[in-house]
Parts: C-alpha cells; sequence; structure tokens
C-alpha cells in the first residue's frame, strides 16, 4: 500500500506546487493522474521516488517511510519502486537484454553486472517476462533498433525485473502513436491484476485514463480535487480540473488564510 500524508512540495522559496496532498492507494488498482500542465503530477511521482526531495510530509511504501531514507536504504527503497518513463530511458547501444537486466543492478554485483554474468534466475524471469510482453524474440537486438512500442515494453520489463512493489509510470504513452498507446496501456493494466502490483500512471490523454484505469486523481495547482471511478469524471469534474489559473488559487489560498 502507499500512502502519502500531507506532502508539501516547494522548490526553492516559491508556492508550494503540491499543497498538503493525501493519496493511499492500495491493491494491484491501477490509477490515474490527470491534471493540466503545472499542476504538479511529475513532481507527485518524483517525490514517491525521491527523485524530487519532499519538503514535508509523508510517504509510506508497505509500512517503510521513503521521505527519512538516506544512502544504502534509500537505494533498496527504490529498487521496490519500479519507474517507466516517457522516453523510454534505454540505452541505445545495448541489448534489450542488458537492457532489461539493468533492473537488476543494485541486487547482483557490480562485477557480474559489468561483465554481463546474470543469474541464471535473473535470464530465466527475463525471458518470462519479455515473452510475456512479446519482446522475447528481442533478446539480443539492441535497443535502438526497436519501434517506440517495443521499446516502451523493454522499460516495462526492466522496471519490472526490480521485483517493484509499486510501478510508476510518467506519460508512458505520451510518444508514441495512438495505437500503440493503447496496447501500452493495456498491457499496465493487465500486469498490474497478474502481478498485484499497484500502478501510478501520469497521464494526459483522459480518454486512455477512463478507458484503462480503475480510479482517477485529479489536480489543479498542487491540490487533488477529484478523486473517483473513471465514470464519475463527467464534464463539471473536467472542468473543474482543467480551467482556472495557479493565481486564482493562489488568491483562494490567501483568503483561506486570512
Ligand atoms: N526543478 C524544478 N524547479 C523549479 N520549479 C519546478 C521544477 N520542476 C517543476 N517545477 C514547477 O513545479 C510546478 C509543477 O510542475 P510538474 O512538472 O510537476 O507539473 P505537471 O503537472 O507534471 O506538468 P506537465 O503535465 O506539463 O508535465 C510547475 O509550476 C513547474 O514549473
Amino acid at each position: 500500500m502507499l500512502k502519502i500524508t500531507d506532502l508539501v512540495k516547494r522548490y526553492g522559496s516559491g508556492d508550494p506546487v503540491l499543497k498538503n496532498l493525501d493519496l493511499t492507494i492500495e491493491g494491484e488498482s491501477v490509477v490515474s493522474i490527470i491534471g493540466s500542465s503545472g499542476a504538479g503530477k511529475s513532481t507527485l511521482l518524483r517525490c514517491i521516488n525521491r527523485l524530487v526531495e519532499p519538503s514535508s510530509g509523508s510517504i509510506e511504501l508497505n509500512g517503510t517511510e521513503l521521505t527519512k531514507l538516506r544512502g544504502r536504504n534509500l537505494r533498496a527503497a527504490r529498487r521496490k519502486i519500479g519507474m517507466v518513463f516517457q522516453g523510454f530511458n534505454l540505452v541505445d547501444r545495448l541489448t534489450v537484454m542488458e537492457n532489461v537486466q539493468s533492473g537488476r543492478l543494485g541486487y547482483i554485483s557490480t562485477w557480474a553486472a559489468i561483465m554481463r554474468r546474470y543469474p541464471k534466475q535473473d535470464i530465466r524471469r527475463a525471458y518470462e517476462l519479455m515473452e510475456r510482453v512479446g519482446i522475447a524474440h528481442y533478446a539480443n537486438t539492441r535497443a535502438d533498433q526497436l519501434s517506440g512500442g517495443e521499446r516502451q515494453r523493454v522499460g516495462v520489463v526492466r522496471a519490472l525485473m526490480q521485483d517493484p512493489e509499486i510501478l510508476l509510470a510518467d506519460e508512458p504513452t505520451a510518444s508514441l502513436d495512438p495505437k500503440t498507446s493503447e496496447q501500452i496501456m493495456g498491457l499496465l493494466r493487465d500486469l498490474a491484476g497478474e502481478l498485484k502490483l499497484p500502478v501510478l500512471i501520469n497521464i494526459h490523454n483522459v480518454t486512455e485514463a477512463k478507458e484503462y484505469t480503475d480510479r482517477i486523481v485529479g489536480m489543479r495547482y498542487g491540490r487533488i480535487i477529484f478523486d473517483d471511478k473513471p465514470a464519475q469524471l463527467d464534464q463539471e469534474a473536467m472542468d473543474r480540473i482543467y480551467s482556472g489559473s495557479p493565481h486564482a488559487d493562489r488568491s483562494e489560498d490567501l483568503r483561506q488564510a486570512s
């Protein structure tokens, strides 16, 4: 379970871009985060894996408080958080198998990684996952020979090789054509069910969020202003999520404070 409580993030001395967020995600649910550009969606995801330092508040993953971790403990906790990126973040000149095995870095010795001496069970697991997502025949192909959809499948398998307790996806389909994009969303949804894994997806495509996720969280200027089943996301909710300006929200904050 991911439990975020009273999370605040402020970059420098500016206004907070995350304002006292509370969010709990249980079990194998697939949750999308939607909202205008600048609402704070990426910042929220990056606070969870600590690519961004939260200013205050708590983020617990299955009982481990992530915000307090340092050094080795932080690295160990990060391995439990799989991340899928918009730009795939593959090493182009490495093969699919090598990219996939980089999800095991931290689990195996640096020497074994450099020598590409992957443990047998890691190779077996990689093939299982690659078969599952349809890229096993590319195991020895360089990553830059693959299409966008295939590259994103490699990104998904690499994240799953970490044996994660949660999967975070930051606009995973934004670089893909509509059909491929739907395939990747379907895959994330199916894998969440098969692996009993919660998945949190930052996404701009509301139609895909409605079709492929169980729950939609709508953010506006650092706050969660909608959190419900896709069927509840009507026009009125969409207007609330996508209207307004940071200036209007700031005036509202000042009114509440006075
Ligand atoms: N490293 C940073 N330093 C300063 N401000 C930042 C930084 N990263 C993000 N911001 C600001 O934080 C706010 C939230 O940005 P964030 O990228 O989280 O929004 P978003 O909802 O993911 O937007 P988009 O959909 O465009 O990716 C924005 O006002 C942005 O300018």
